[in-house]
């Protein structure tokens, strides 16, 4: 399962296979002049993850997701709730202790967003130049100028450019397009963009606090601002 608003792609260079977090038997072979991806969100958050692929191939590069951390842990959440409606409430599951507005940081909708903590991990064994983070918000508002920076990454020619992408008002989110085929438009399925559940005002402010140092820390180790922040940003 996906950890959701978290995405990391491990891009191998050409002619290497790739991997199961460091096990090259398992992927498919690939021919020179390709790359070979991985799409495993929860490496990012995965201990032993950073040496496996290093001593694999220690010119990966890795291509990270991030989302505002609060938006992330209730998006995760509402992932679960679709799977197991049973389960505690968002404001339940958030706390160690309410009263005294004591985080759970231990449980892993909340953990996965600390993402300074697990960078650190990645940066034992890879430069920052070796990783890309691409802004969850931008994706959305603006996910040709976002795949532009993937492909320039990646060494590779621009070739997935605005005329591939238009917003679709009913998904509410952008979806592609194959101007060059003309096959059908597609947008991502129904796990993808879910309503999420309204959570109180007061648990949102708490979470705000909770992640901002985590989130600074975040920003001063990639030299990038995600603006997390600001008002709105976690809406
Ligand atoms: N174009 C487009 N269409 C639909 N959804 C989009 C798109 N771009 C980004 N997003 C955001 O991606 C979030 C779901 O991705 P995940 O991180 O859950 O994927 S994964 O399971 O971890 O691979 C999903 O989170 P939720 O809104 O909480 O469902 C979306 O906000």
């Amino acid at each position: 399962m996906g950890e959701p608003g978290l995405v990391s792609v491990l891009a191998m260079p050409q002619r290497h296979r790739c991997t199961e977090a460091g096990d090259r038997s398992v992927m498919p072979k690939t021919l020179e002049g390709q790359i070979t991806m991985e799409k495993t969100p929860s490496y990012f958050v995965t201990n032993e993850a950073p040496k496996r692929i290093h001593s694999m191939a220690k010119d990966t590069k890795l291509i990270v997701v991030v989302r505002n951390p609060v938006t992330r842990a209730i998006s995760d959440y509402t992932q679960t709730l679709s799977k197991k409606p049973d389960i505690p409430t968002f404001e339940v599951l958030a706390f160690k202790n309410r009263t005294l507005g004591l985080i759970d940081a231990s449980w892993s909708a909340i953990r996965i967003g600390i993402y300074a903590l697990h960078l650190e991990n990645w940066l034992q064994y890879f430069p920052l130049s070796q990783i890309l983070f691409v802004s969850g918000e931008r994706l959305i508002i603006d996910p040709a100028g976002e795949m532009a920076k993937v492909q320039d990454f990646l060494g590779l020619k621009r070739l997935v450019t605005e005329k591939h992408f238009y917003f679709n008002k009913t998904k509410g989110f952008p979806c592609l397009k194959k101007p060059e085929d003309g096959s059908p438009p597609r947008c991502l399925g129904k796990s993808k963009g879910r309503t999420h559940p309204k959570i109180d005002p007061d648990v949102i402010h708490r979470l705000r606090k909770f992640y901002k140092p985590f989130n600074v820390m975040f920003y001063q180790m990639t030299g990038q601002d995600f603006q997390w922040e600001q008002e709105g940003s976690d809406k």
